[in-house]
């Protein structure tokens, strides 16, 4: 069996690791620690303990699991005859044509919403996730339940965790992945610049070794990022422009991903197809992203910062609604072909594809807060400022062209709607006092 890329830390850590059950155990070892029937107490509980959950959870494969791998820290949230039927029933198909799908990173944002979208249509759909704290975990455990609630099973585990993969992919014949398991966010990458090679190259390339020696192989579509024109001036941003002048490191790590997705391809056969996403913005969204935190901040009366590039010109963003970034990511899945390798081996030329997922008008920053003040019914406190050198670029706008052509990707939502159904969400899910409540 392949050793992960990175065995023992999860995947996208963020701004803490995962407390593991262990530290737990270990603070109820100590109040144990004093001599005698205390002690020889503790440790015939821990006995029994363990031996009743072996058998009420642990099947004849996790006990071969645990036994190879028991040198490596592993908490047990995965595993067992229930957790089985769970992820079996999850990947149920409901049509007759349908695939099977694993989203990664599915209590995410975007993965959320693709796999309800997915589950919706009648396809099988298992989720996974770390649920790491790079922000508030506490909503992607609301989205969990929102995806339990639709039937989606959300595996709890890292996908730099190799033997969890193989599992899963023994367990269940998946026909696609969709990868949006990641460190998000270009301006954190300076703060926390290993959490992103960590999740984004280490992670991926743990995923791609997984649908390599899977059987059969799947088809992949996964998660690159309109930051990688970086530096760029020609607009709108075509897939063919180049793409080496990265601005952030969280852009080198999605330029590079793209090309690791090239060499999987080139040498196994996978097929794979990345989408440049442009940011992308919506219920049920990520708390560190601007029009997301100016929400928030602008409905407590605190300031909001609003960068200003040379000149006094403020950055603009190809805004994407996630409705649209949805039958984007649809429309990519059923046009997929198949992977060609077969037993870690290619045997014939596999479908590499790489689409821009935008909106292609692009609006700067200063009209998304006019926008956010008309709907939220309170005025910014700005404070204007010189744009930290922090890996922002000046603007993004994406030519969808390619994405048009091959399946109909055709974005219907501008910003001023997108925001609308945003704040609708924001003012319901953080139950915003009525006075505050979205009027028409
Ligand atoms: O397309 C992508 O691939 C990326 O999109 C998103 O990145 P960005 O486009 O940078 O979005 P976001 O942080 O919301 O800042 C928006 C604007 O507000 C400005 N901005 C930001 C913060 C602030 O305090 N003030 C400010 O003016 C800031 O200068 C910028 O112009 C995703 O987060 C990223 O994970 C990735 O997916």
């Amino acid at each position: 069996m392949a050793p992960s890329v990175q065995d023992s830390c999860p995947s996208t850590p963020g701004k803490g690791k995962i407390e593991r059950s262990s530290s737990h155990f270990g603070r109820v070892a100590n109040r144990w620690q004093s001599p005698g029937s205390a002690h020889f107490f503790f440790w015939s509980f821990v006995l029994v303990g363990f031996m009743f959950y072996a058998v009420v959870h642990i099947s004849p494969s996790g006990l071969h699991f645990m036994q190879h791998h028991s040198s490596t820290v592993r908490d047990l949230t995965w595993g067992g005859l229930l957790w089985e039927k769970q992820i079996e029933h999850s990947a149920h198909l409901k049509r007759e044509t349908g695939l099977v799908v694993l989203v990664t990173g599915a209590a995410g944002f975007v993965g959320t919403h693709v796999s309800l979208a997915l589950k919706r249509r009648g396809d099988g759909v298992v989720g996974i996730d770390n649920f790491n704290n790079y922000y508030d975990p506490s909503l992607k455990r609301s989205r969990q339940s929102l995806l339990e609630k639709q039937g989606v099973f959300v595996v709890e585990g890292d996908i730099n965790d190799a033997v969890l993969l193989e599992r899963l992919f023994s367990l269940i014949p998946f026909t696609h992945v969709v990868h949006l398991a990641a460190q998000a966010g270009v301006r954190y990458a300076m703060e926390n610049p290993g959490s992103y090679v960590h999740s984004n190259i280490a992670g991926l390339v743990t995923l791609f070794e997984a649908c390599k020696a899977a059987n059969p192989q799947p088809a992949i579509v996964w998660a690159s990022s309109s930051s990688v024109y970086g530096l760029n001036l020609k607009t709108p941003f075509s897939e063919t422009d180049r793409t080496d002048q990265p601005a952030s490191l969280y852009a080198a790590t999605k330029k590079a991903g793209e090309e690791i997705a090239h060499t999987y391809n080139h040498i196994y056969g996978l097929s794979i197809t990345g989408l440049r996403f442009f940011t992308v913005y919506g219920p049920w969204g990520r708390p560190d992203m601007a029009y997301f935190s100016f929400t928030k901040d602008i409905l407590r009366g605190k300031p909001i910062d609003l960068y200003q590039g040379p000149n006094g010109i403020y950055p603009a963003r190809d805004f994407t609604y996630i409705d649209d970034i949805v039958k984007g990511c649809l429309g990519s899945l059923d046009t997929a072909k198949k992977s060609t390798g077969s037993g870690g081996a290619k045997n014939g030329t596999a479908q590499l594809r790489v689409f821009n997922l935008g909106n292609t008008s692009p609006v700067p920053v200063p009209r998304l807060v006019n926008i956010l003040e008309k709907y939220l019914r309170v005025k910014a406190i700005k404070n204007i400022m010189r744009m930290p050198k922090n890996g922002d670029v000046p603007f993004t706008h994406a030519n969808i062209s390619h994405a048009r052509s091959e399946f109909g990707y055709n974005p219907t939502t501008d910003l001023s709607m997108g925001l609308k159904k945003f704040v609708k969400w924001y003012l319901t899910y953080y139950d915003t006092p009525l006075d505050r409540k979205f009027h028409d």
